[in-house]
């Protein structure tokens, strides 16, 4: 995150930073989550929330944000705040009651000084992975360390309850990011570099943010613009904490954004990636309406915004002009976007799109209303501590939700510029191309005898016959001689059996190849975990239930071993004397009762058609 050098209320200066680290060779550790580390990385560069800031006039040790006037008249946006804060001083040393003893030669870790801010902070020691939350206690400092144990932070103690470590917070450095670090701004030095820009001068409007919580379509960009026709910059805030910086999908996002602002030629737009949790809710087409720009009220408390100060303003005041370009105002214009006539396919939804996956990396029980209002709430904080003037949360309503894109990029249909600008499309494209070229896993599961390896052949053949898929048979018997060799009937052996099956499966599915799979595979959990393995690889999973009665499999008794477990001499063997469970979730039932293998194959050849998975 780019720093102009700056240090925030609770980022101590070198000297101080030396003596914690000497003094945590006796601390507890806690090895804190992506999503811990963002939230911590929010808080230490002065992101959230501000009434945790010292007020602005405390002189010798005062914060980077910018004093707010009390006027509502003038605009909350100061450039003049850019000036280098004064350093906040280095404490002077006095041990924590209780605290261990120095070590030899290392002065003892105060807490904080009196001067100091002491903002509470909490973190979860048993989201963080730490078993033995109770070795902790009050009064004693924990060191808060990144996956590689760098320290980022010391915790003073005040309080414990459960895994729920509370105290005092001294940041000692700021997370590193190797992906984009041009593109992460504290406040400050967000605040630098739109006055760098010149985009900042004393009367121009207060910048707006845009949070962008998914992808930036065609009416977003509009949106945009006329957000910035008022004159003012606006920021495009990526919510990014707890990314992975190893994930494909998290880097597509971020080609998507910048590839759909390089659009707006007009607007001073800049992109920003902020460590806040991206929420799936909000990529979606829901919940805010048209009026979706918050502005902040101004209120003031001696200089600086209260809480109660940053209350939102009406639940949602306009932009004050219709947005360029909606449907039917006959405002399309002709743009690098393109002004392609609008289709209607932009309509919203929700969706588990290829691209989405990564805009809602984190599991949302904050999806809920009641949820998503306190996370508008939260946004708000943020966006009072980088200093906007206003906010828009959620996507454009007219927006394409990521389940149409996803259906249409599966069809391989063509993304009009109405919908999303060329540039992001092609990026879209070649990230999710259409399910015709993507890897495939066709799974039959089915009683022994039910006819799996028979038709799975047949299959194979006929995909042979087309010439389009290159395709491996994992064939039950087959896998058992090889890769499941020495694995027997146990509920373990046939799991371990099945998901190493899901494995391979996975791994051809991944680089575009064709599996097709003809296990037992009893077991609904597993058989769900291979399809979420499969899923995952970036292709796409059938389930074939071949649902032949018990008695005709017992009939047909080609190996004899239906006998053999009648009598006994074969335990634990399936339908008779070991479970099957039926799949709730199969994508095709076959009845080999009626339906000959040739009929069977064809059911199977048109479902993979009608669903894409095969050019027609
Ligand atoms: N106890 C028991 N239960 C079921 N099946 C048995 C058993 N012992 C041997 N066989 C033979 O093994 C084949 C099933 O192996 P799978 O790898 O498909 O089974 S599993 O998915 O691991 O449950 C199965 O082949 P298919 O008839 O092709 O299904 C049987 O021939
Ligand atoms: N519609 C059908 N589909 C598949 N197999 C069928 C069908 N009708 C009869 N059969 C016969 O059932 C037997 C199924 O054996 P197999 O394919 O080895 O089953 P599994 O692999 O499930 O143990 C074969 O002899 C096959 O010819």
């Amino acid at each position: 995150m780019r720093t102009t050098g700056e240090r925030t209320a609770l980022l101590v200066d070198e000297a101080r930073a030396a003596e914690l680290t000497a003094a945590s060779l006796r601390w507890q550790s806690v090895t804190l989550s992506a999503v811990q580390l963002a939230e911590l990385e929010l808080r230490l560069s002065g992101g959230y929330p501000p009434r945790d800031d010292p007020p602005p006039d405390h002189g010798h040790n005062g914060p980077a944000s910018p004093a707010r006037p009390a006027s509502p008249a003038s605009p909350a946006w100061r450039p003049s705040a850019v000036a280098s804060p004064a350093p906040i001083s280095p404490a002077p040393i006095s041990p924590l009651p209780g605290s261990p003893p120095a070590a030899p030669g290392h002065p003892p870790a105060s807490p904080l000084p009196a001067h100091y801010p002491a903002p509470q902070y909490t973190v979860d020691a048993g989201d963080a992975g730490t078993q033995d939350a109770e070795k902790f206690q009050p009064g004693s400092t924990v060191a808060l360390r990144d996956s590689e144990g760098v320290m980022l932070a010391a915790l003073h103690l005040t309080e414990v309850v459960g895994s729920a470590l509370s105290g005092t917070v001294e940041g000692l450095r700021l997370p590193e990011h190797p992906d984009y670090p041009e593109l992460r701004f504290t406040p400050a030095a967000l605040r630098a570099e739109l006055l760098r820009r010149g985009w900042t001068a004393p009367n121009e409007p207060a910048p707006v943010a845009v949070w962008a919580d998914g992808l930036l379509h065609t009416a977003d960009l509009d949106r945009i613009e006329a957000l910035g026709a008022a004159g003012g910059a606006v920021v495009v805030l990526a919510p990014v904490g707890g990314a992975d910086p190893a994930d494909a999908r998290h880097h597509l996002r971020i080609r998507c954004l910048k590839a759909a602002l390089a659009t707006l030629s007009d607007v001073r737009a800049l992109l920003a990636l902020v460590p806040v949790q991206p929420v799936t809710r909000l990529t979606e087409s829901v919940a805010f309406g048209p009026d979706t720009v918050i502005r902040f009220e101004t209120v003031t408390d001696g200089g600086r915004p209260t809480a109660a100060g940053h209350a939102v303003s009406g639940r949602a005041a306009t932009a004050g002009r219709q947005p360029a370009g909606r449907p039917g105002t006959g405002q399309e214009r002709s743009t690098g976007r393109g002004a392609g006539g609008r289709d209607g396919s932009s309509g919203g939804g929700g969706g588990d799109g290829q691209y989405q996956r990564n805009a809602g990396q984190e599991t949302d029980d904050r999806d809920s209303e009641p949820a998503l209002a306190g996370e508008v709430a939260y946004r708000t904080q943020v966006c009072l501590a980088y200093g906007f003037s206003a906010m828009t949360v959620g996507p454009a309503p007219s927006a394409p939700g990521a389940a149409a894109l996803s259906m249409l990029l599966d069809r391989g249909t063509r993304l009009p510029p109405a919908l999303t600008p060329p540039a992001v499309a092609a990026e879209l494209v070649r990230a999710q191309p259409p399910r015709s070229e993507r890897g495939l896993t066709v799974l039959f599961t089915g009683l022994s005898g039910s006819g799996k390896s028979t038709l799975a052949k047949l299959l194979v053949c006929r995909l042979l016959e087309r010439g389009d898929r290159r395709v491996t048979l994992l064939d039950g018997d087959v896998v058992r001689l090889h890769l499941s060799k020495g694995l027997g009937f146990s509920r373990e052996d046939r799991n371990a059996n099945v998901l190493r099956i899901g494995f391979v499966a996975a791994s051809v599915t991944a680089v575009g190849g064709t599996a097709v799979c003809a296990p037992i595979a009893p077991y609904d959990d597993v058989r769900h975990q291979v399809r979420t393995m499969v899923e995952d690889s970036g292709g796409g999973f059938v389930l074939v239930h071949v649902a032949t009665p018990l008695q005709v499999c017992e009939a047909r008794d080609r190996k004899g071993l239906y006998a053999k477990a009648r009598a006994g001499i074969i335990p634990t063997f399936t339908g008779v004397s070991d479970p099957y469970e039926e799949p709730t979730d199969a994508d095709i039932v076959i009845d080999t009762v009626d339906a000959s293998p040739h009929d069977a194959v064809q059911t199977v050849l048109s479902h993979l058609r009608t669903d894409g998975w095969l050019a027609p």
